[in-house]
């Protein structure tokens, strides 16, 4: 077998950029810097300009304003098969009447390789997809999974600087997503190559990549790793886009480097203050949030709100409560394995502490965007 070839990944840098269609602006002043060999996945609900990112850096599509370098050059007026850029899409693009080692050979054909030096190559690029026993078969022969590994053999056979990847796993089952997932990071791992990725699937973000852009409305709200992001959202929309939450709503008193909102009759204290004006919601995260029975087991300085468990689900490793508040806000709870088991109707006290909540200023339009 061979080894797999590190190639050394391409730098992009996006500044200004805008995309328009008529009247319409499918991208708006997007500035996005990814290095090389890094895994940048964009992520977004449906419309958010992902796809029309991805056709700018592989020029399906021409920049209205701002500038665009791929490995340090300004490729603006290059057209798309002089960019070196390997592209896999949702729907496996393969030649129908052509073997699969054919159709991985193309790309090496079109750059004049011949002879032995383009069958080690697609060997070796079929090797590190494990579809080397299938070369002779044709696409329709092919499982849709399989039929992506080919695809993306086809697009780094050229050892291409960089990869464009739009929801190539889209169309394939959960299971058979989540393995793909985990070989096309190995592959990454393995090549060294600059990899962007679109999907709207956060959990299939936080897997695969090193930082991942938020996409919403044709900006990006916030560029991070998955941590980060999940950790410390720069919006609401973010923060609700990855992960599970729960957002609290109330009126919020600043006091002195204190935030403490009323909800219902209750009072829960943020330790910090947003910066300017806006109005102040919460954020939970599940596992951050405590269940307990009312007024028991009290740790100091911890906030609480009372409510009943509207729905309680075993998990194996764990429960996952939705517990109704007084103002009728549902928030979502989850408890690791051994916590006390609580029952539909129970009342309980939600825990958490100030350090625990995260503050961010309230945008009604996260909620719209979201549905
Ligand atoms: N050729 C076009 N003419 C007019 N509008 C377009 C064109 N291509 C895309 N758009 C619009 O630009 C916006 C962004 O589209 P884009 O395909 O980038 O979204 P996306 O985030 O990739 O969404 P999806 O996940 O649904 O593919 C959408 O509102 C879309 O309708």
């Amino acid at each position: 077998m061979h080894a797999p070839q590190r190639s050394a990944g391409a730098a992009i840098e996006i500044r200004k950029a805008s995309k328009r269609y008529g009247a319409f602006t499918a991208l708006n002043d997007i500035d996005l810097h990814i290095r090389p060999g890094e895994f940048m996945t964009l992520l977004g609900p449906s419309g958010s300009g992902k796809t029309t990112t991805l056709n700018l850096i592989a020029g399906f599509t021409d920049i209205s304003s701002g500038t665009l370098e791929i490995g340090g050059k300004s490729v603006t007026g290059l057209p798309s098969h002089k960019r070196n850029i390997g592209v896999v899409f949702q729907h496996y693009a393969l030649f129908p009447h052509m073997t699969v080692g054919k159709n991985v050979a193309y790309p090496l054909a079109l750059r004049g390789i011949k002879g032995d030096d383009r069958e080690k190559r697609v060997k070796r690029a079929l090797d590190m997809v494990k579809m080397a026993d299938f070369a002779h078969r044709y696409p329709n022969e092919l499982s849709g999974g399989q039929q992506q590994r080919v695809a993306l053999a086809r697009a780094l056979v050229f050892d291409p600087p960089l990869l464009l990847m739009d929801e190539p796993l889209g169309a394939l089952d959960k299971k058979l997503r989540e393995w793909l997932q985990l070989e096309i990071k190995r592959i990454h791992r393995e090549l060294g190559t600059t990899f962007v990725y679109v999907t709207h699937d956060q959990e299939e973000a936080l897997v695969l990549s090193d930082r991942i852009a938020v996409f919403n409305g044709g900006r990006i709200e916030q560029i991070g790793t998955g941590r980060e992001l999940y950790d410390s959202p720069a919006t609401l929309f973010v923060g609700r886009f990855i992960g599970e939450s729960t957002v609290l709503r109330g009126s919020a008193e600043v006091s002195g480097d204190e935030t403490v909102m009323t909800i219902g009759e209750q009072k829960v204290v943020a330790n910090r203050r947003l910066a300017g004006d806006a109005r102040p919601v919460i954020l939970l995260r599940p596992e951050r949030v405590a269940l307990k029975r009312p007024g028991a087991d009290v740790v100091p300085g911890e906030n609480r709100l009372t409510g009943t468990i509207a729905e309680a689900i075993y998990l194996g490793s764990g429960s996952k409560y939705e517990v109704r508040l007084a103002d009728g806000t549902v928030a979502v709870v989850r408890s690791p394995l051994g916590a006390a088991d609580f029952g539909i109707g129970d009342t309980v006290d939600i825990a958490f502490l100030p350090s625990d909540l995260i503050l961010l200023p309230d945008d009604a339009s996260a909620d719209v965007t979201l549905t």
